[in-house]
């Protein structure tokens, strides 16, 4: 399913967030939105998921406009892994995994075996099973955001929004989320995300957001140059291709390797 995003303004209060945003991300692909904190990449998912509704501008799935879709089925479309945790109530584990699985249930509709198959294989996916029934507000922060991951999958949508999905995450499991991300089948994924070098490995196109605005798309060696990361994010590094992985590899210089 291909996510188009047409010309989206957003405001919080009287501040402009959003200006005039475009991107289309093509079906099944894996998609980052990187920049710096506060340039409105959150928003922006927050947008493409109706949490906030845009000043102007559209945004279609595969051609459908989601301001015209009921919640249901934006849900059956669309899964979002957000920064905060919803939980206020002492769920366990498997009941907040099976919260994905309402869109696809009809009102007070009893839980089937293929529900519980499908709570199971997403557990399994993001090494949660063992943790079933525990209480989730028991859990680290990274075994919850594991748990979230897991609920999105179980919601089975087309489309993934994933807000910052390995902040929290200790590195085996950046890469076990990553790698799982990226081998999800006809699921396009767009991830903000802060890690330049994850960004680079796993993303097929990267948008840099800058002050609301979209400051340059496309691949991870297209986009990452010295002189982005000057401008953009106020670093300065030295980018290779990995002779291993063949991806953008990126070294952050201190200033102090710089000028002593
Ligand atoms: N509820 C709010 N009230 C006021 N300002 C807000 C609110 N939410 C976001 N903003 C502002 O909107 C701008 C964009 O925020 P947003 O969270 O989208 O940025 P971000 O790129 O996701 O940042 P980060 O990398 O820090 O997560 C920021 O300047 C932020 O302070």
């Amino acid at each position: 399913m291909d996510v188009s995003i047409k010309d989206i303004s957003a405001s919080i209060g009287k501040r402009k967030v959003l200006k005039e945003v475009n991107l289309n991300i093509h079906s099944g692909e894996v998609a980052g939105i990187i920049g710096p904190n506060g340039s409105g990449k959150s928003t922006l998912l927050k947008n493409m998921s109706r949490v906030i509704r845009p000043d102007a501008g559209v945004i279609t799935l595969s051609g459908e406009y989601i301001d015209k879709m009921s919640s249901r089925k934006l849900s059956q479309h669309l899964a979002i892994v957000s920064q905060e945790s919803p939980v206020t109530f002492d769920f366990t584990v498997r009941e907040i995994v099976l919260m994905g699985r309402s869109p696809h249930k009809g009102f007070l509709k009893a839980d089937t075996k293929h529900d519980e198959d499908i709570i199971d294989l997403a557990l399994e996916k993001v090494g949660m099973q063992e943790f079933k029934q525990r209480s989730f507000s028991s859990l680290s922060g990274g075994e919850k955001q594991r748990v979230m991951i897991a609920r999105a999958l179980a919601q089975e949508a087309k489309v993934l929004l994933l807000d910052e999905p390995t902040n929290h995450l200790d590195v085996h499991h950046q890469i076990q989320i990553m790698d799982l991300v990226q081998k999800l089948k006809n699921i396009t994924v767009i991830a903000a995300l802060h890690d330049l070098n994850l960004a680079a490995y796993y993303c097929d196109r990267i948008f840099v957001m800058h002050q609301g605005e979209i400051a340059a798309y496309g691949s991870p060696e297209e986009v990452l140059t010295k002189q982005l990361l000057k401008e953009i994010f106020r670093v300065n590094a030295d980018i290779n291709i990995h002779p291993l992985t063949k991806k953008t590899h990126i070294t952050f210089l201190s200033e102090s390797l710089l000028y002593d």
